[in-house]
């Protein structure tokens, strides 16, 4: 196979994605396909499946049932070697607090088995970018944002060619928001593939290319904006105005507001 037909192969695959917990099911048959080059954006109201669905993704937390395949590896025989090759930035950062943040990346440097010299250039300029300029505060002493910035650089820094992300504007000043923008925009355009989650809608129109709308657990819309309008029959709509009718909210906010 030439180089042309390598990059169309999808770097993230779902089929049939489910997941309980007791009778309870939070992800129903989800099927996701991501390819190279592809910034996806998986929006959804609290508690349809997103972080679930990233978590398992991610080999966090097993399936149900489903399959996943992630740069072309299965996650049942080859969970190891996806998580060595894939970036995850989660909603709550878990870093270790008693290091310093010098010291936490040292540690990522050191068990990813990652070129020194090669990640330290990085490094610096990624902590230029972001602003990271207390890296010898320790973890537990520093805020939302700065962790969050913090594990941006640690996951940056290794170039993977996966990367997932929840909700990672969130705590984020302006300008370091839009540094993440175009980070993952030109990781994109180099290739790489981009899975996030978030509730700005205005993130999701701007920047993703494919944008999947999870409700309860089920994946009920999928497309580019074209397509998403196509499918609501409404060509001017916003990405609001679609979200919260394919989400069936729209009548129930004027409900809301016409009892408050
Ligand atoms: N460990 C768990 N045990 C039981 N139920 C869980 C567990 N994790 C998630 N759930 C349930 O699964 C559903 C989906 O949760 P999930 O965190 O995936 O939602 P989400 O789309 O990420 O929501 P939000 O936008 O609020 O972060 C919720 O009803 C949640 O209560």
């Amino acid at each position: 196979m030439g180089c042309e037909g390598r990059e169309l192969i999808p770097l993230i695959v779902a089929r049939g994605l489910t997941r309980k917990f007791g009778d309870f099911v939070a992800v129903d048959h989800v099927d996701l396909v991501v390819r190279p080059g592809e910034i996806y954006g998986f929006l959804g109201p609290n508690g349809a499946g997103k972080t679930t669905t990233i978590r398992m993704l991610t080999g966090v937390l097993k399936p149900t049932e489903g399959e996943i395949e992630i740069l072309g590896m299965n996650m049942k025989t080859h969970e190891m070697e996806i998580k060595k090759n894939i970036g995850v930035v989660p909603d709550e950062p878990k870093i270790y607090t008693h290091l310093t943040g010098k010291e936490f990346l040292d540690f990522i440097v050191e068990i990813y088995g990652l070129n020194e010299k090669e990640v330290s250039k990085r490094i610096a300029e990624l902590c230029e970018a972001f602003k990271v300029d207390y890296l010898g505060k320790r973890v537990g002493e520093m805020s939302h944002g700065m962790k969050q910035k913090l594990m941006l650089v640690s996951v940056f820094m290794r170039r993977p060619r996966v990367i997932f992300l929840d909700e990672p504007t969130v705590g984020l000043d302006a300008k370091s928001a839009k540094i993440l923008k175009l980070l993952l925009r030109k990781y994109a355009d180099e290739g790489a593939t981009i899975f996030l989650t978030t509730h700005i809608l205005e993130i999701a129109e701007k920047m993703c290319d494919r944008i999947g709308i999870i409700n309860k657990g089920r994946l009920i819309a999928e497309g580019t904006m074209e397509e998403l309008r196509k499918l609501s029959g409404q060509e001017k709509a916003s990405l609001e105005d679609l979200f919260l009718q394919l989400t069936a909210e729209n009548e129930e906010i004027e409900e809301i507001i016409r009892e408050l």
